[in-house]
């Protein structure tokens, strides 16, 4: 549900891959207007055509049904095994039970949730850790899964005390172009002008994807004038005084290759530009690194949503092959 950036992304993904199919997609726009937006941005816009109310690629055909409430999506008449809400609107439990109740055997979060759920996962981390039983799911959001990779490698060769986070943030779809009141006093301010400064809820749900860094991370956010690229900007303070840039960044080339499509390393000066279409979680900078006093690492990151389209993707197969592996026992 949801056939915005992500949504898309998530789409033409599957369009390209050779196991996930998207069978329905509920969303407010009307179906040539989505025709058009996804045209729009994929490399091979004549892939995708509109027939009727279906969205056809060459693997399936996908039906639009113009629909704004998960109590009115029939799930059921179309046999899903998840729903993904990429709608940034329906992040609570109440919410996510109306997707349930009408047929979806599973609903996954594009974004971290409200309240309580089931799991969040971040492939890479704690996709091991998943249940049949799991029924409200989060994948977190492209912020939280580049942050807590990056620590999960560093706290794994060094001993983390405490840090701070700030994700430089591209501007999002429900910022405003112009002055315009909102629910938040800087958020009402015009996204095309604006450095503005934002709370960042990774750090609340931290604890539930990383034990052993619960409390210890501050999360928040500065969305600037820019269409698509993001830095997370990590500032660590480590046990050991006699660590360096260099063994952050080695600890970081060392760990990428367990990750594979999900985290890579660029030792090029790069910016943000140069990151859109990039579909890793983290694309760490070696050059970004740095050291003040004796205790504190600041280290650099670049991500886009790409990469989380590419994960939910994840969330969805890790939950089809625990059910295969069921089904078989
Ligand atoms: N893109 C990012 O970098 C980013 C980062 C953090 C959080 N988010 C949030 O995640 C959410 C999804 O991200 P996105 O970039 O795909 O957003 P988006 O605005 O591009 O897509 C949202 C889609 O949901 C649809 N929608 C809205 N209300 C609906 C309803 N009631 N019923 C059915 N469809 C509805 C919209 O028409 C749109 O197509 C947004 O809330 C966004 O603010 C995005």
């Amino acid at each position: 549900m949801g056939f915005g950036q992500t949504g898309r992304q998530i789409y033409d993904l599957a369009s390209r891959s050779d196991d996930v199919e998207v069978v329905a997609i509920a969303d407010i726009g009307k179906p040539d207007i989505l025709h058009y937006l996804l045209c729009s941005e994929v490399d091979e816009p004549a892939r995708h055509t509109l027939e009727g109310n279906f969205l056809v690629n060459p693997r399936f055909r996908s039906r639009l049904m113009r629909i704004d409430q998960p109590a009115e999506m029939p799930w059921d008449m179309f046999g899903v095994d998840a729903v993904i809400d990429s709608t940034g609107k329906f992040r609570d439990t109440a919410c996510m039970r109306d997707h349930l109740d009408n047929g979806a055997p599973r609903v996954l979060l594009r974004t971290l949730p409200l309240d309580g759920i089931d799991r969040i996962v971040i492939p890479g981390i704690n996709g091991s850790q998943i249940d049949t039983a799991d029924r409200m799911i989060s994948a977190g959001s492209a912020t939280t899964t580049a942050l807590c990779l990056l620590l999960h490698i560093l706290s794994q060769r060094f001993d983390i005390e405490c840090g701070s986070m700030t994700t430089v943030h591209a501007y999002t779809s429900d910022q405003a172009l112009q002055d315009y009141a909102g629910s938040d006093f800087r958020r009402s301010r015009s996204a095309a002008e604006n450095i503005i400064p934002n709370n960042h809820e990774a750090g609340l749900w931290l604890g539930h994807i990383l034990p052993a860094m619960d409390g210890k991370i501050t999360t928040s956010a500065l969305n600037v004038p820019i269409h698509e690229g993001c830095l997370l900007d990590l500032n660590l303070v480590v046990t050991d005084a006699s660590v360096t840039p260099e063994d952050i960044n080695q600890a970081v080339r060392d760990a990428a290759g367990d990750y594979p499509g999900m985290v890579a390393v660029v030792e090029d000066p790069i910016v943000s530009s140069d990151v859109i279409g990039n579909p890793h979680s983290l694309l760490f900078d070696a050059k970004g690194t740095i050291k003040a006093g004796d205790h504190t690492i600041k280290c650099l990151s670049w991500y886009e949503n790409l990469g989380h389209a590419a994960r939910l993707l994840d969330v969805v197969r890790l939950y089809a092959e625990l059910d295969r592996k069921q089904e078989a026992a």
